[in-house]
């Protein structure tokens, strides 16, 4: 029981840190602070080889697989030189590796979209304050990710890879730091209190919560959640409604085996618990154009963030015709059943369809979503969001860009 105690004396510092810059930064001393959003443009801008590097990034990958052994390597090249730096991360590593493995391929794919890249990070920047990350330790990071590169490339790496890598490092850390540092008049995390829980269907939880303070966020986001019961364990959850009033947030959680976050949440996490919420992240939000027909498509819990999308569309004056799909693996799975029909009965501009993978489907259809979806024909025309496990939604962006939607208009956020 050392360890909770040590990693709240080592917030309690943070804290301290945190006022100690602000302060600095009310009184002009230290970097200004100014528009993130337009010095992290400008960034980008005055880097024109940035094409070239994408390309050189994505040649590179192929000499580094599998990717996520080569991410592994960061970490223990970075806790073999930098020791004091393991507190910070929580016992097993893995999850945070898929995480930064999701951000890699954000940062390279999305290198030409300026647009897509930049906020990406200065979200990221932000919710790395709950952590106790800080600008001094990107350079131990850079460090270790470009030693793990070159080890794990041997003889096949060049200086044409390493130039590339280094340069699109430094612009994401500039970004992450000049966001966090814009960010520090909001607390790094909000605590909040349970005050529903509910089992939905095996291994399912509906958990509603309300922060101590304002959680601002936008319908389609986001939060990343830690439990005192599994300290430095945070995992993102979309919230399930457009942010009200009342300030209380849904998230909907499977337990995806035991000792992991979902597992608490599900099945120890109860009314009255307290939980910590990091800013709110994502880029799935509702693309501003109402020209065009709505897609919206859910597997599983994915459904959360698109219920959220849904609940948004509804306040509009006049909603885009919108089409829901939910898939669900079995039958017993499928839920939110009363919500989403009446919906449909209220609203004549949506339609709501739902198919079942496996085993018996009816009254539902049959198929993967993704099958189901596809089936359909063109959805030419329309704005697509995709949520739910990471090989519908990447099979299914897929598809659609064949079925006539353009790429751009397909949104969708890495979980
Ligand atoms: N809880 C939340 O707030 C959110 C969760 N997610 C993600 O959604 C996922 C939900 O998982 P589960 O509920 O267990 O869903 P699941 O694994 O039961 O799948 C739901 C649907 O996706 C289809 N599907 C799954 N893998 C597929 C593939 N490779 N190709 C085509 N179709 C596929 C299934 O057939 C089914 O129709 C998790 O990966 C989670 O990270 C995404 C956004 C928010």
């Amino acid at each position: 029981m050392k360890e909770p105690e040590a990693r709240n004396d080592y917030h309690s510092l943070l804290g301290l840190h945190h006022s100690m810059l602000l302060r600095r930064s009310m009184r002009g001393g230290g970097r200004g602070i100014g528009d993130p959003a337009e010095r992290s443009a400008m960034l980008l801008d005055g880097w024109p080889q940035r094409l070239s590097d994408q390309r050189m990034m994505q040649d590179s990958l192929s000499i580094v697989e599998p990717f996520g052994d080569t991410l592994m390597y960061v970490y223990t090249v970075l806790f073999r030189d930098s020791p004091h730096l393991r507190s910070l991360f929580p016992d097993s590593i893995v999850a945070q590796r898929d995480q930064l493995s999701a951000s890699m391929r954000r940062l390279i794919g999305d290198l030409h979209r300026p647009d897509v890249v930049v906020p990406y990070f200065q979200q990221l920047g932000q919710a790395h304050r709950r952590l106790g990350v800080r600008a001094a330790h990107f350079q131990p990071f850079g460090d270790a990710l470009l030693e793990a590169l070159r080890t794990r490339a041997g003889g096949a790496w060049r200086s044409a890879y390493d130039q590339a890598w280094q340069r699109a490092y430094h612009f994401v850390t500039r970004v992450m730091s000049d966001a966090a540092q814009a960010a520090l008049s909001a607390p790094p995390y909000v605590t909040a209190t349970v005050v529903h829980h509910q089992q939905a269907g095996p291994d399912l939880a509906v958990i509603r919560v309300r922060p101590a303070q304002p959680y601002p966020y936008v319908a389609g986001q986001y939060a990343t959640i830690e439990s005192p019961y599994l300290p430095h364990n945070w995992r993102c959850y979309s919230m399930a409604d457009p942010p009200g009033p009342d300030n209380m947030v849904e998230f909907h959680v499977r337990a995806t085996g035991a000792g992991r976050l979902s597992d608490v949440l599900v099945n120890k996490v109860t009314v009255g618990d307290e939980l910590r919420l990091a800013p709110a992240r994502g880029m799935m939000t509702l693309a501003g154009t109402a020209a065009k027909g709505v897609l919206l498509v859910a597997g599983g819990t994915g459904l959360a963030p698109i219920r959220a999308l849904l609940g948004e569309l509804a306040r509009q004056p006049s909603p885009p015709p919108t089409r829901l799909f939910f898939g669900a693996r079995t039958f017993g799975e499928i839920y939110e059943l009363e919500l989403l029909d009446s919906y449909a009965a209220r609203y004549p501009w949506l339609q709501v369809v739902r198919a079942v993978a496996e085993g018996a489907a009816y009254p539902y259809e049959s198929g993967t979503v993704v099958d189901v979806v596809t089936r359909r024909g063109s959805w030419a025309g329309h704005h697509a969001y995709l949520s739910g496990p990471a090989g519908m939604v990447t099979a299914l962006a897929g598809r659609l860009a064949g079925l006539g939607v353009d790429p751009d208009d397909i949104r969708y956020d890495p979980q």
